[in-house]
């Protein structure tokens, strides 16, 4: 198992779950308790991009709602730069795979939507969503609903919601899996381009990979999508009780192109490292689903 990241010198990780057990009601038993993850030690350091993979079911958008403070454990704890959550994560962003645009607002007033509830004036809203709807590559497109958008349109306005509110943690649940896979592809550069410039404002003084990168929790089945996106690549183990098995480093150089970057050599042997420990709980996770059937 390669050696998990440390938080920056001094500073408290930006996210800390500790002995994380969630168990519930057995969906086809109520008279009994399934477990779902059990025992999750997991750090994220701030401005880190990590990848959690896993077999189907294993519990990885458990952990996710954990993170985001929408689950409490039924023992164990989240802290928030060293605070301990108590309620929903403030500091957090969410992307879930379906995207989360009110089909009665257009793009420019979804993402003006966060600021406007927060208090900001409308007009100050307005004119960010603008600038952010230019970032996502949807300058020109404020005024149009959700459902005169693309697939890809609707994930880049979707990102600007998120981003707009500045969090200095990004909880991301599979959020380009209905994508084909060139928009895919499109999708995770840009987010990593959004990534690596740091700050939600534009700040032409940053250079890419300056100070201020958002930590990110990013939830994929796609063990090629974790590792061109991550600094490190979280395992876990198939469920009942799923743990992390496995943390590999990806010490691939940024700036990454996703697509080029699957060629590269040391890509291919970590991809080799890692399908080695995801393989078997995949199987076992096909399975349990199996049997269930
Ligand atoms: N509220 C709930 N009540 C009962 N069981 C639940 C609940 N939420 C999750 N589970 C069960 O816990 C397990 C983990 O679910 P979770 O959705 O976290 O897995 P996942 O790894 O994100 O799945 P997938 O890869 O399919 O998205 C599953 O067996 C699921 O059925």
């Amino acid at each position: 198992m390669a050696a998990a990241a440390r938080p920056p010198e001094g500073g408290a990780p930006a996210l800390s779950l500790r002995d994380v057990t969630c168990t519930f009601v057995d969906r086809e038993d109520k008279s009994k308790r399934y477990t779902a993850v059990r025992d999750v030690t997991l750090d994220l350091a701030a401005g880190e991009f990590v990848s959690v993979v896993g077999p189907t079911g294993c519990g990885k958008s458990t952990l996710l709602n954990v993170a985001a403070g929408l689950l409490q454990p039924s023992t164990g704890s989240v802290a928030v730069f060293g605070e301990p959550l108590a309620g929903i994560n403030r500091r957090a962003g969410y992307m879930f795979q379906s995207d989360s645009l009110m089909p009665w607002r257009t793009a420019a007033e979804n993402v003006a939507a966060g600021l406007e509830f927060r208090g900001v004036p409308r007009a100050e809203a307005c004119s960010q969503a603008e600038e952010w709807l230019k970032r996502v590559g949807l300058g020109g497109f404020g005024d149009r609903y959700p459902h005169q958008l693309s697939g890809g349109m609707r994930k880049r306005a979707s990102l600007a919601q998120t981003l707009i509110l500045d969090p200095d943690i990004i909880l991301m649940d599979e959020p380009f899996s209905a994508l084909d896979i060139q928009t895919r592809q499109l999708m995770e550069n840009e987010l990593l381009a959004l990534w690596s410039s740091g700050t939600a404002r534009p700040r032409p003084d940053l250079a890419s990979g300056g100070p201020g990168r958002k930590a990110v929790l990013f939830i994929t089945h796609d063990l090629d999508e974790a590792i061109a996106l991550s600094d490190r690549v979280v395992v876990m183990s198939a469920g009942p009780g799923s743990r992390p098995i496995g943390e590999f480093r990806i010490d691939l150089e940024r700036p990454r192109d996703v697509a080029e970057v699957r060629v590269a050599p040391r890509f291919i042997e970590l991809h080799q490292a890692i399908w080695a420990v995801l393989r078997e709980e995949v199987l076992k996770g096909y399975k349990q689903q199996l049997a269930a059937a």
